[in-house]
């Protein structure tokens, strides 16, 4: 008679086959999240009969999460001498660390199977597997023999936990153990968890002590003022919100360098060039904990930049800064949440800051979603005020008889004029007009009262056009309460900031997000009739369907797999639309895609050319 577990084994391996050969979902006998795994590892077209993952042999054989784990594998080893074991950790994407392994024998098939320092075992090239499964849904699990989804692991079973930053929550990497088929999944369980909190004791002690004594510094020194500071650890960075505006990832390594440089004497103000071109006056401080050097503290001041406060010899100056603007528009001029360094954005961008900062009425245009509102809470947000703009629409309390639904209407003031009055005026106050070039020729006049109204108690007023019509088609008396206007430019126009808008709108979806180098380029040949507002639904839709860690090419909507130097009828569209999935359900395989659509080769070529459909090149 068979065991019980040879009979559950017997039981999942036909469960997987069968799973393999046709389309239907897994045997709901199997694990759920061995079912989830096995499904993203088809999805991924990862071969079930072989193993071909990544290799890097040049990899940090000093980094915290190694060093944190050589002490506990070290004690594993030589707990485990002469057993049938094998103990691994990875990084936090998949690659192999460390491994050590008990006998001979399980040490050449884990060699044969690549399951060795310097290979990368995460799910997206092994498929289901007990290190990529934990690291995809970042808990512990086991991986029985048959469970595995490539067969030549199927001797093995394996038990592994992400292993975490005690502080910060993120995962660091995780910690495997792999033995040959039999023990108890409890007992390998209880044994990696063990392993995992020793490990995460030993990164604590490395860093709490550096990260307590930055957190300290960085509280004291803006718990007062809020000039720009930036706190620079080894693994943290800590930045109030007048440095984070300004600042990107290399800007912070640039930083560390100089303040690494500059003898951290905290009388003496550097200067330092940023990497945007823009200058910075940097006064320094080194850190110190009980474990040593913990990193830099840095008060900074932006001599060119209205908001830098008493530091800034310039400040204020409106034809100095203006000047040198339209000298060079190559100067980026970052606004607080919005990213982008083209010129005409820079542009814009300053001239938007000036207007904020000296309550001059202006008005913008543009696109639609390229930016315009949140160019106006930006720069408004810059002078330090402490409300956000009121932002009153035009076309909201009159809206086209086809749009009105119960409630629409009578929760809105009555008159447009009525709405701006209600805003609270002052200093420091904004109120922003969207659609102005909506405003009916008859309201114009007190439209224009309410806003010079505003103006006059020191209110900074914004007029946007959502089209992009000159401003000659607002009506005369509204428009001459704007003193300057400013153009948006359309995201087609400024594909050079696309990676930084990418990265900008990813963080704002999620902190560990980050889009696969294939990405970039199906994004840069789309024209973006929606702009700024668009790329954001399209990243935001693709990160909530995506299957890893990171944002795939498979994950953007089929619109962006193809080019047509035309508008595509319903009809077309939906064809080229099922083209695209079937094509990458296939994974690029057009026989395949061909023969599930019930067409021909031949067909689906042609249809391709048609749709200019390219997909990135298969695995
Ligand atoms: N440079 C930028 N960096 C980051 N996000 C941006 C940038 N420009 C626009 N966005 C984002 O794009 C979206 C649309 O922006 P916004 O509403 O300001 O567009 P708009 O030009 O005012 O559009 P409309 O004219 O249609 O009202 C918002 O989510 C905004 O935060």
């Amino acid at each position: 008679m068979l065991s019980d577990s040879t009979a559950r084994d017997r039981t999942i391996a036909r469960a997987r086959l069968r799973f393999l050969e046709n389309q239907d979902p897994p045997a709901p006998i199997v694990p759920e999240s061995i079912r989830n795994s096995w499904q993203r590892s088809k999805y991924l077209g990862i071969r079930p009969d072989e193993v071909v993952v990544p290799y890097q042999p040049d990899y940090d054989r000093e980094s915290r999460l190694v060093r944190a784990a050589t002490p506990v594998l070290d004690r594993l080893e030589r707990a485990l001498a002469g057993s049938d074991a094998c103990v691994i950790v990875t990084d936090r994407k998949g690659w192999v660390r460390d491994r050590r392994v008990g006998e001979k024998r399980l040490s050449a098939h884990l060699d044969r199977v690549h399951l060795a320092p310097g290979f990368n075992y995460a799910e997206q090239f092994v498929g289901t597997n007990g290190i990529g499964v934990a690291l995809e849904e970042r808990r512990p699990n086991v991986v029985l023999g048959t469970e595995h989804f490539n067969e030549r692991l199927q001797s093995v079973s394996c038990a592994a936990a992400p292993i975490r930053n005690s502080v910060t929550g993120r995962v660091e990497g995780a910690m495997n153990l792999t033995c040959w088929n039999g023990p108890a999944r409890n007992l390998m369980a209880a044994l990696v968890q063990e392993a995992v909190g020793d490990i995460e004791r030993v990164m604590y002690e490395f860093t709490s002590s550096h990260q307590r004594a930055l957190l300290e510094a960085f509280q004291q020194v803006t718990h007062y003022g809020d000039r720009p500071v930036l706190c620079l650890g080894q693994d943290l960075v800590l930045a109030n919100s007048a440095a984070s505006a300004w600042l990107t990832g290399d800007d912070h390594r640039l930083l560390h360098e100089a303040a690494a440089e500059s003898g951290h004497a905290p009388r003496v103000r550097t200067e330092v060039r940023l990497t945007g071109g823009q200058t910075v006056l940097m006064r320094c401080r080194q850190v110190d904990s009980s474990a040593g050097a913990a990193g830099y503290l840095l008060e900074l001041a932006f001599p060119e930049h209205p908001g830098s406060g008493e530091d800034c010899p310039a400040t204020g100056s409106r034809s100095r800064s203006r000047s040198r603007g339209e000298r060079d528009a190559s100067l980026p001029w970052p606004l607080p949440g919005l990213a982008g360094t083209d010129p005409a954005w820079n542009t814009v961008s300053r001239t938007a800051s000036h207007c904020a900062r000296e309550r001059t009425p202006l008005l913008l245009h543009g696109e639609p979603g390229t930016g315009k509102t949140a160019l106006a809470r930006a720069a408004h947000a810059l002078t330090g005020a402490a409300s956000a703009p009121v932002v009153v629409d035009a076309l909201a309390p009159h809206p086209p008889a086809s749009d009105t639904t119960p409630g629409t209407g009578t929760d809105l003031p009555a008159d447009l004029s009525d709405a701006l009055r209600a805003a609270p005026a002052g200093p420091g106050r904004a109120l922003v007009l969207r659609n102005i070039d909506a405003v009916p020729a008859g309201r114009a006049p007190a439209v224009a009262r309410a806003l010079d109204a505003a103006a006059a108690q020191g209110t900074w007023i914004v007029g946007i056009m959502g089209t992009l019509h000159h401003a000659a088609v607002v009506p005369e008396p509204v428009r001459r309460c704007f003193t300057e206007a400013a153009a948006v430019p359309a995201l087609r126009h400024r594909l050079a900031d696309l990676p930084a808008l990418v990265d900008c709108l990813l963080r704002r979806v999620g902190a560990d997000l980050e889009c696969a180098p294939e990405v970039l380029p199906l994004l840069r040949r789309h024209d973006w009739p929606g702009n700024v507002r668009q790329l954001n639904h399209v990243l935001s839709r693709a990160a909530a369907g995506r299957r890893t860690y990171r944002i795939e090419p498979r994950d953007l909507p089929p619109s962006l797999h193809s080019t047509v130097g035309r508008s595509l009828s319903a009809w077309e569209a939906s064809e080229r639309d099922t083209l695209v999935q079937a094509l990458l359900a296939a994974d690029g395989n057009k026989l395949l895609a061909a023969q599930r659509l019930g067409i021909s080769r031949t067909t689906i070529y042609r249809k391709m050319r048609a749709y200019g459909i390219t997909l990135p090149p298969r695995r």
